[in-house]
């Protein structure tokens, strides 16, 4: 093994950085998707990735786990080069919404131990591990439907399968790629104390977000892209109503037709 069995200690004042790009640069087709990105996420943070879209909020997320190959620029995961990063049990990671099926029957049960799997390996699950199961279905509030096929739930609910999925392996790095998009306001109340609760336990998370909404008190930082280019990393951008939140399209009375984008994405 590569890697330290431990984290290095913190340095100064500031937690090591668990997530860190630098200059990062990809291509998608022939089309430079990220074009020089800093992305820097250190332990305990909650760092909200923002962007129009088309501005390379996911290709970024799936570059820092190796889904997509940067053409240039390094990544570093807790400290370790991407190519020699093999703990992948210390990852979860939810997918922009996909199906967690993909057609086989699977119980909510079974999707969510497929996520231990990065811990269990080839010996078969022990008390421990199905104990993090159950308790990864009871956080998403699933408890009651386990053992139901997951094509029996609505989309909310299947959101929130792939969370348990991820949590299943007790990361320390989340990375969630619109957790929130097209999911019901039940379902959104119940990620948000989701996600509240694992802050609390000390995970960090890089979320992709449309807009903060709901996750809005959770951010420490934001970083906004725009076409593959880091325009803003600091504070959240203050919430003036909904009018200041990135991605917000207001249409203002007197305008025609073309929505006035306002907030960090202008
Ligand atoms: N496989 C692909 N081949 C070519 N271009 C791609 C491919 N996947 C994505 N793109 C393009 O790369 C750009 C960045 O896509 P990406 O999904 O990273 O953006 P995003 O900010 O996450 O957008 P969204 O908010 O719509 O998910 C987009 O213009 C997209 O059309």
């Amino acid at each position: 093994m590569t890697e330290p069995a431990t984290s290095p200690p913190m340095s100064g004042t500031r937690p090591e950085p668990v997530i860190s790009m630098r200059s990062g640069t990809a291509t998608l087709g022939a089309r430079p998707v990220l074009r020089g990105v800093d992305l820097t996420v250190h332990r305990g943070e909650v760092v909200a990735l923002l962007g129009a879209n088309g501005s390379g909020k996911s290709t970024a997320v799936r570059s820092v786990i190796g889904q997509v190959p940067l053409t240039g620029g390094t990544v570093e995961l807790f400290g370790t080069p991407l190519r020699r990063f093999r703990r992948w049990a210390r990852v979860g990671y939810v997918p922009q919404r996909t199906t967690a099926s993909g057609g086989v029957p699977a119980t909510v049960h079974e999707v969510v131990s497929s996520g231990r799997l990065s811990r269990t390996r080839l010996r078969p699950p022990g008390k421990a591990d199905r104990a993090a199961v159950d308790r990864a279905i009871a956080l998403v509030g699933l408890g009651d439907r386990a053992r139901d096929s997951v094509d029996a739930l609505s989309g909310g609910q299947h959101q929130r399968v792939l969370i348990a999925r991820a949590l299943a392996a007790e990361p320390e790095l989340l990375i969630m790629d619109e957790p929130m998009a097209g999911v019901d306001l039940a379902s959104q109340e119940i990620l948000a104390t989701t996600l509240r609760e694992q802050v609390a336990a000390g995970t960090t998370v890089l979320l992709v977000l449309h807009e903060l909404g709901p996750l809005e008190p959770l951010i420490d930082r934001a970083v906004v892209l725009r076409d593959g280019c880091v325009t803003h990393d600091g504070p959240p951008p203050e919430a003036v109503g909904q009018h200041a939140l990135p991605g917000h399209d207001h249409v203002h009375p007197h305008a025609a037709s073309e929505p006035v984008r306002t907030g960090l994405l202008t």
